[in-house]
């Protein structure tokens, strides 16, 4: 759906001069949640102002659909951004506009009538659960209500596509996790790709089906959140999972690294370990997390015994992972 290559944006010139975007390339497929995170100052909103040619890149190529977008301009140009919405950290609606005032007005500059325009905002304050809400101004909603606003507004123009940039870093946790739920819900139904940006590895966690990991403008990993999630080598995975640094260990104890994963995440693991192979198992750490769907976790624990091979080969034989570090 959205292909982007070799992206590149430099602001400034000379000695004052800025590599915002390092390189930059990533595929994301039609109908992916995908999730682009990083650091304030790592270039996420230079890419996501990129990619609906807010910002032109100094060089690289995006193509959204079948069309190359940073060829395009004038009319071209304006069509195919508005096959994009857009919602914002700070919602950016209009304050002295209603709810539903603000909702069309991208309807208003796209020249609908006004009975059209009535149907449609009554049809997208039902999709985001804001029917009651017609006539109230912003400052009369709370943050959550605002963001539906801008949801509601962002999907106006039907867009094949809606970029998210930080839209729930404004917002307390829980709602947040309704924002997202309703991200998660729009793109099911209605087939929606969504490109997020964030600093916030909870919002990978809760709905993105593939991350980039942005760091000084370039990209520094990539893939399924689910796969990453399960490598331990992966920043994603130690992001989610942190490790305990050097443990103290007892002498001859094995450190290991055991990650579960779907129906695995309910095996007796441990009480086979101690009963079957006569194991002392002392555990260090770890958590369970839910990814998307799926229960990932990593538990570090020290085995000690004369079968630890035995126990290991066990471990993966069950299909999950155990990553020995000492
Ligand atoms: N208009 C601009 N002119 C000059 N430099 C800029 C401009 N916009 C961004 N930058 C610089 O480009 C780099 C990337 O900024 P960007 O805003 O894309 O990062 P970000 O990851 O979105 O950060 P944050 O989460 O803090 O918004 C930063 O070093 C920033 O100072």
């Amino acid at each position: 759906m959205i292909t982007i290559t070799n992206l590149c944006k430099i602001y400034g010139q000379g000695d004052k001069a800025v590599k915002a975007l390092d390189n930059v390339s990533l595929e994301i497929p039609r109908g992916e949640i995908f999730g682009v995170l990083g650091q304030s100052g790592a270039g996420k909103s230079t890419l996501i102002r990129c990619v609906n040619l807010l910002e032109l890149p100094t060089s690289g190529e995006i193509t959204v659909g079948d069309q190359v977008i940073t060829s395009l301009s004038g009319p071209p140009l304006r069509q195919a951004r508005q096959r994009m919405g857009m919602i914002f950290q700070h919602f950016n609606l209009l304050k002295s506009r209603t709810v539903a005032e603000n909702v069309a007005f991208p309807l208003e500059v796209k020249g609908l009538s006004k009975s059209a325009r009535q149907s449609r905002v009554k049809e997208l304050l039902e999709l985001v659960g804001l029917e009651s809400k017609f006539e109230a101004y912003p400052a009369q909603l709370s943050g959550g209500q605002k963001q539906r606003v801008g949801i509601a507004r962002a999907l106006a123009g039907s867009p094949d596509v809606l970029l998210s940039d930080e839209a729930t870093s404004a917002l307390d946790p829980q709602t947040t996790y309704a924002i997202l739920e309703l991200l998660r819900d729009l793109n099911r139904r209605m087939g929606l790709t969504i490109l997020l940006i964030t600093h916030e590895m909870s919002v990978v966690r809760q709905i993105c089906s593939s991350v980039a990991i942005l760091e000084a403008g370039q990209i520094v990993e990539q893939g399924r959140v689910n796969e990453l999630a399960l490598r331990p080598d992966s920043r994603l995975s130690q992001a989610l999972f942190p490790r305990i640094r050097n443990p103290q260990l007892h002498p001859g104890a094995t450190l290991a690294t055991i990650i579960f994963a779907g129906d695995s995440a309910n095996e007796p693991v441990f009480t086979t370990l101690v009963r079957k192979f006569e194991l002392d198992v002392n555990i260090l750490g770890g958590s369970i997390e839910t990814i998307g769907e799926q229960r990932i976790g990593q538990l570090q624990a020290e085995l000690i015994g004369s079968q630890i091979e035995e126990a290991l080969a066990y471990i993966r034989k069950l299909g999950l992972r155990v990553e020995v570090t000492r």
